[in-house]
């Protein structure tokens, strides 16, 4: 099947049982010119959408198929994997090979380097020469890339897009215009976040049963979370020079939220003006990404439910001189299932908010 960019373009979601994926299979049937055709799960083939999630009943009859990628080719131009990481190692290749484009939500096409892969998720990589090709789907950081694809596609050939986790989104999204701006000479960033609970998938565990996770806060995988070279490789690229970062992320009793809070030592001099400056310009015409006023930090509570970010930055010039920036996603919106559709979006060269450009509940 190929989708050109004014026609409706066939969307498959594997993983569609998940939680991002059933908030790609929300965001496809409410888009204009993505039509939701396939869904899948591999325990529950036959079972309707809407039975699973009964939220989209009277919108979609569409049942569950089995993630088969011949059925998948013969159906759909694009595919959406919101599968666990290793679970598109395997798929990922198939799908390319008969000219589905790819839009990973997993992190194993995120990693440039195939040794790094395996040192942080345990599995050699199997398809390492694609590493180099998939492109990391963080459209304000890399728009570049994205757009290639797009002339890449357009020619004929499918894609493949490594959409980010929403810790590497988020804290990305908060340290990336200090660091572009060269408002830190230090290579150490350090980030804190806090998630909800969907971050952590469908499937209930003891870290996340309701009786763990309510009324609670904790930090887990302090100074080992995978998320941590994914983060330093961003930001890396951002700065010119290597980085490394203290990553520690934190489970808050939230269904829908993500904040991440840097922490990077400002140079010599550098000023709150400057700092403010930094941030409104980096975002300044970017749709979904809100540089919030001297003075204010983000809640989660503004974007959830919502495509988009809210960044908020501060200096603490006493003794060391800090910049402390935030921002707040949505975890399953940009930090998943939006940011995979906004990408979409560039790849078959839509305009990029199509279909993301709602805004969250006030309450
Ligand atoms: N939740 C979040 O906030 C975020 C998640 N992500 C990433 O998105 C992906 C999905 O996450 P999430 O929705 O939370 O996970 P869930 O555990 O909620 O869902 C996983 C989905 O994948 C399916 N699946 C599992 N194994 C396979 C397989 N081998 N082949 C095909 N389908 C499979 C499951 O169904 P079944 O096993 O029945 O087939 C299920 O539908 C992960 O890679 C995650 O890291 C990224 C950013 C944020
Ligand atoms: C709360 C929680 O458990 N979160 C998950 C991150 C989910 C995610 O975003 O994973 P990827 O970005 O790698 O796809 C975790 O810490 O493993």
């Amino acid at each position: 099947m190929s989708g050109m960019s004014e026609e409706v373009v066939n969307i498959c979601v594997v993983g569609a049982t998940g939680y991002a994926g059933v908030e790609v299979a929300r965001l496809v049937l409410d888009h204009p010119t993505l039509r939701l055709v396939m869904v899948t799960d591999r325990k529950i083939a036959g079972t309707p959408l809407a039975e699973a999630y009964p939220s989209l009943r009277g919108i979609t009859d569409l049942a569950f198929s089995l993630p088969e990628p011949d059925a998948i080719a013969k159906t759909a131009d694009v595919a959406f994997l919101a599968v666990p990481h290793t679970a598109s190692l395997s798929l990922t290749p198939q799908l390319l090979a008969r000219g589905v484009t790819v839009i990973d939500l997993s992190a194993d096409y995120r990693l440039k380097d195939a040794a790094t892969y395996e040192a942080w998720y345990g599995v050699p990589h199997t398809s390492p020469s694609l590493l180099a090709e998939a492109v990391y789907g963080l459209p304000e950081l890399n728009r570049d890339k994205l757009t290639d694809l797009a002339r890449t596609r357009a020619a004929g050939r499918p894609v493949l897009v490594a959409a980010p986790g929403c810790y590497p989104t988020a804290t990305a999204l908060a340290a990336a215009p200090a660091l572009a701006a060269g408002l830190t000479t230090t290579s150490l960033v350090i980030s804190d976040c806090i998630s909800g609970v969907s971050g952590a998938g469908r499937a209930p565990s003891e870290r996340t049963h309701y009786c763990h996770a309510a009324e609670s806060v904790e930090a887990y995988g302090v100074g080992r979370h995978r998320h941590t070279p994914e983060i330093e490789q961003t930001l890396t690229g951002v700065a010119g020079r290597p980085m490394d970062v203290v990553f520690t992320p934190h489970l808050a009793p939230l269904t829908r939220g993500l904040l991440s809070t840097v922490y990077l030592e400002a140079a010599s001099g550098v000023t709150t003006a400057q700092v403010q400056q930094a941030y409104g310009d980096a975002y300044a015409h970017e749709a979904l990404v809100t540089t919030l006023p001297s003075g204010q930090m983000p809640r989660t509570g503004s974007v959830a439910g919502s495509a988009r970010a809210q960044v908020g930055v501060a200096l603490d010039q006493r003794r060391r001189g800090m910049i402390v920036a935030s921002c707040a996603i949505d975890n399953l919106g940009k930090g998943a299932a939006s940011q995979a559709v906004q990408c979409a979006n560039v790849v078959l060269g839509l305009p990029e908010t199509c279909g993301l450009d709602f805004t969250a509940p006030v309450l």
